[in-house]
């Protein structure tokens, strides 16, 4: 279904981005495989055979991002997808009343720093090697997938910091869609509500069920692949554009 498609992935050693990668190499696709040298990825990526690799990756540095695509180039040759799914929690209030300390401003600051700005400085890069490509019949050259969440719109207590990243994504993906048009360039962003992944596994087993049960239907959360079903089918079809998808059982969260 893939074959030839060349994609980017941040955030890729865990989580949906990996179930992301792990999909796009099974459909023929090659993927490079970006995540802070911390991670797994490098084993990520052996899993996956040639048609992957990993690219150490701090998305908010230049350098890194400039890196990656070079790796990109030298190992694939081109790049027609972009995946941002890196990204981290962060949960505060805005004043602790007790102990009357205000919100750390560090992490109000490192949590837009990854999550909005780090998307935005991929995004700023990799569409200068996506808009390389020759266009196909319909003028398209390729496309970029964002994740947000659906706390850019139902944000919770304590999610100032997180919403406010996440309602960025959410926000420039309209204004970015327009501004590369005419390159043949889309971007959709998806707003998962709750998936199973390792960064929800933070919370303990009981908080989990209750958030399970504040689910709609289906009543559980979301398995990573069903993310990646939903990235797959971004790029299969050229109309979708400029716009953010929920996927999220029809959870709408609670305060
Ligand atoms: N799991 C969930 O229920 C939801 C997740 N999301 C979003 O989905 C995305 C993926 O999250 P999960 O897979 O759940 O989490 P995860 O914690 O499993 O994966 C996130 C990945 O991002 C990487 N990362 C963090 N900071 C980075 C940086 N500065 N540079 C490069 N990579 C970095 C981490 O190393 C990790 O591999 C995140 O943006 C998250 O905010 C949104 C809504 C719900
Ligand atoms: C950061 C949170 C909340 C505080 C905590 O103890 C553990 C967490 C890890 C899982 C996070 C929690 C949160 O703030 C909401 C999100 C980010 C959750 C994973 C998915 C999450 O529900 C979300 O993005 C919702 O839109």
């Amino acid at each position: 279904m893939f074959k030839g498609l060349v994609a980017l992935v941040t955030g890729g050693s865990s989580g949906l981005g990996k179930a992301t990668a792990e999909l796009l190499v099974k459909q023929g696709g090659r993927v490079v495989i970006c995540d802070l040298p911390s991670t797994k990825g490098q084993n990520t990526a052996k899993s996956l055979g040639e048609n992957a690799v990993f690219a150490p990756v701090d998305v908010t540095s230049e350098d890194d991002v400039k890196e990656a695509l070079q790796i990109t180039l030298d190992k694939f040759g081109r790049l027609d997808a972009l995946i941002n799914c890196a990204g981290v929690a962060s949960a505060s209030r805005v004043y602790n009343f007790k102990k009357e300390q205000p919100f750390d401003l560090n992490i109000f600051q490192n949590t837009i720093q990854v999550n909005l700005i780090g998307t935005f400085n991929v995004i700023r890069l990799a569409v200068g090697l996506i808009g390389k490509n020759a266009p196909d019949a319909d003028g398209q050259r390729g496309v970029v997938i964002n994740t947000a969440s659906v706390a850019a719109f139902d944000g919770q207590i304590g999610q100032a910091a997180y919403s406010a990243s996440k309602a960025g994504v959410v926000g420039m993906t309209l204004p970015l869609a327009r501004d590369m048009a005419k390159q043949g360039i889309r971007v959709v962003t998806i707003a998962p509500g709750l998936f199973r992944t390792p960064m929800m596994e933070q919370l303990p087993e009981p908080a989990i069920k209750s958030l399970e049960a504040s689910v709609p239907f289906p009543s559980r959360l979301g398995h990573p692949q069903e993310f990646a079903l939903l990235v797959q089918s971004i790029i299969q079809n050229p109309m979708l554009n400029g716009e953010t998808i929920r996927l999220d059982g029809s959870l709408r969260m609670q305060p």
